[in-house]
């Protein structure tokens, strides 16, 4: 053991007693049982409905309420708690408009700041009082803990107890109390959270969720491809930035890119207003509650074209210089005969409708107008400049990776490149051909170099960062093409096929994922393959586990946009000491719902594993840095104190 290193221990664990008292801490905790990991994907700006999630732990809290309370409750009952837990503030103020009066007031916050804490000594047990006390509101820390610990058999300090409640209510700290107590709860049902990628574009407010996860106390991120395409933009890539601003205004969302993050979209706004028109297949998908003027229609609908047509300008470039992506059959604007308004698409012709082409130069069409290219300058400046974004980013590039090895399990958004035959597939860049992990992990060597210089626009590692989002061998995406400008310019809907990796399919076969496994070097017989990304239509009875439990995939569809090709609003994932339990969600429609009826929508369980005996924390990715600092502090022990 490197001398040096002790010395350095030595200064933090300066007596013995101190090394002796750590030792027995870690070996305690890691002999508890493993805390409870949560799973999510597929967030797609839904705030509200993932709030949700989070809030019920995906049916924990409910869970726990009815052990403690089945018995003794009715569903009402039952329902109102478990609505507080989940909405104290707004639960508090109904329940005030209820009451007749204030001693009934009294009563009820005297009772529920007590079953509260019944709630959480249950939901706390398997923890530290350590890791309670983090998670205990701060200014109620003493008082919490002087009610949950007590011991007295004797029945001596009834009194002191009975004060504390008394002193709480009349000093007007119930409501704080109760408020914090609630959010004391969520947080203790889960331990962890995993995002498996996508947690932008197509609903409305990704930031705020971006915001949850910043504060919330711990988290990783898979990156999705829609989380790429951000990271892109911010990193200098013109054409992520144009698809980001397309998808805003497909989805009428382009309040996300003016008002939330500051980009200052008036330029392009001028640019489409000069030589765009109304268009039926560049009209927004209208969010229902946004109650838009024919005239901002009118002004989204030009925009959606000025940006889908840069778009597509720009990947003409990109494809060129970069021959081994193998895009060449996305040069789709090299085929349009402008004369004909028509497309040539493998060997067929297809008219074109709907065209929007008065910025394209027939030769040249990857040329960007002039004011075309001040356009993006000026997007890219702004882009760059919103500190919003950087701080979003950033938190993207801290806590997210491609994959993630997890406690055993094998984390990524969408799909591992393979052949036909289950090989791994190869991708050749420059000079090198790399497949399975190298490959993931040359891509985010690149995507993490082109975030560490935005200033360049064109090189290699920009370029690969737009190649995450839509190329055929990236983990993110892993289809052959993406048919967006089919869909907008031609009727015929054979064309709008995306041919997907024989991933997707092969997936389902359990030698298949063992070996996927162990290319990450990851024992078969225990790990599992958790995906995002392909919504698993369980309307058509497709089943979200897959090659006898091997693998999950838990896109559900929070995204609004798919739910009815899914059938359900969600799958989430739970992995506790227990074992692992699928979640499906049922469509949420708001909180004033669930505070009203009283009702959650939730959640048809299904187990996916169940460990043979329980699962202790020094099983874990945790547990085994934990053995590690203890093996550290007894070669202290030895080298320090022993001698
Ligand atoms: O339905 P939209 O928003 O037009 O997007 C369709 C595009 O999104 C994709 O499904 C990618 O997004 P996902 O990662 O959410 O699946 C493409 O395959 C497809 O071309
Ligand atoms: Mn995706």
């Amino acid at each position: 053991m490197d001398e040096q290193f002790l010395d350095l221990l030595a200064q933090i664990y300066d007596t013995e007693e101190k090394v002796v008292t750590e030792i027995i801490n870690l070996e305690a905790i890691s002999n508890l049982p493993k805390g409870t990991e949560h799973f999510v994907s597929d967030l797609h700006g839904e705030f509200q409905a993932f709030q949700h999630v989070l809030r019920n732990g995906s049916g924990t809290v409910k869970e726990k309420i009815k052990t403690l309370f089945r018995e003794v409750w009715t569903d009402q009952e039952i329902n109102d708690f478990t609505a507080l837990i989940y909405y104290p503030e707004e639960k508090i103020q109904l329940v005030k408009e209820n009451l007749c009066n204030k001693q009934a007031l009294n009563r009820w916050y005297r009772q529920t700041i007590e079953h509260m804490l019944k709630l959480i000594s249950y939901a706390s047990s398997k923890y530290t009082r350590s890791k309670l006390r983090k998670a205990l509101p701060e200014q109620f820390i003493y008082i919490v803990e002087e009610l949950l610990y007590k011991t007295d058999s004797t029945n001596n300090k009834d009194p002191y107890y009975e004060e504390i409640y008394r002193q709480v209510i009349s000093l007007g700290q119930a409501d704080n109390l109760i408020i914090g107590l609630a959010y004391t709860t969520q947080r203790l049902v889960v331990d962890h959270l995993h995002v498996v990628g996508d947690i932008y574009d197509r609903g409305p407010d990704p930031d705020k969720i971006m915001d949850t996860l910043i504060n919330y106390h711990s988290v990783d991120i898979q990156w999705g491809n829609h989380d790429v395409l951000w990271i892109g933009a911010y990193s200098g890539s013109l054409v992520c930035l144009a698809n980001i601003i397309r998808i805003c205004a497909r989805y009428d969302n382009l309040d996300i890119i003016e008002n939330v993050y500051g980009i200052n979209l008036r330029p392009l706004l001028n640019l489409a207003e000069k030589y765009y028109d109304d268009n039926p297949a560049f009209r927004p998908n209208l969010q229902s509650n946004l109650n838009r003027s024919e005239e901002e229609i009118l002004q989204i609908t030009k925009i959606h074209q000025a940006i889908a047509m840069i778009q597509f300008k720009l990947e003409i470039p990109i494809i060129k210089r970069r021959p081994y992506f193998n895009m060449s059959e996305r040069l789709l604007l090299e085929h349009i005969d402008f004369d004909k308004t028509e497309i040539k698409i493998g060997e067929k012709m297809y008219p074109l409708v709907n065209s929007c082409f008065a910025t394209v130069h027939p030769q040249f069409p990857e040329q960007l107008l002039e004011e075309e290219q001040q356009v993006m300058e000026k997007l890219l400046f702004s882009v760059q400049h919103s500190e919003k974004l950087a701080r979003h980013m950033n938190f993207f590039m801290k806590k997210g990776s491609l994959y993630l090895k997890y406690n055993g399990n094998l984390l990524f958004h969408g799909c591992i490149p393979l052949e036909n035959n289950g090989n791994m597939k190869e991708m050749q860049i420059e000079d090198k051909t790399y497949s399975g992990r190298k490959l993931l992990d040359i891509l985010e060597y690149y995507l993490r170099y082109a975030f560490a210089h935005p200033e360049v626009t064109d090189d290699l590692a920009t370029d690969i960062v737009w190649y995450i989002w839509t190329g055929e061998c990236s983990s993110l995406f892993g289809k052959r093409e993406m048919t967006t400008f089919e869909r907008y310019f031609i009727k015929d809907k054979d064309t709008y096929k995306e041919r997907k990796n024989p991933y997707y399919h092969l997936r389902e076969n359990e030698e298949i994922c063992r070996k996927i496994l162990q290319e990450f070097e990851m024992n078969p017989d225990y790990g599992h393959i958790i995906n995002g990304h392909t919504p698993v239509k369980e309307i058509r009875g497709e089943n979200p586990v897959k090659a006898n439990g091997k693998l999950v995939v838990i896109d559900g569809g929070f995204s609004k946009a798919y739910q009815s090709t899914t059938g359900i609003a969600g799958y989430t994932l739970l992995y506790n000491s227990f074992g692992m339990q699928l979640v499906a969600h049922q469509k949420f429609n708001s909180k004033e719902d669930v505070l009203c009826s009283g009702t959650d929508l939730l959640s048809i369980k299904r187990l996916v594993d169940k460990e043979l005996e329980r699962k202790l924390v020094r099983e874990t990715n945790v547990g085994e840095s934990l053995l590690e600092k203890i093996s550290n502090l007894k070669n202290l022990l030895e080298y320090h104190y022993m001698k």
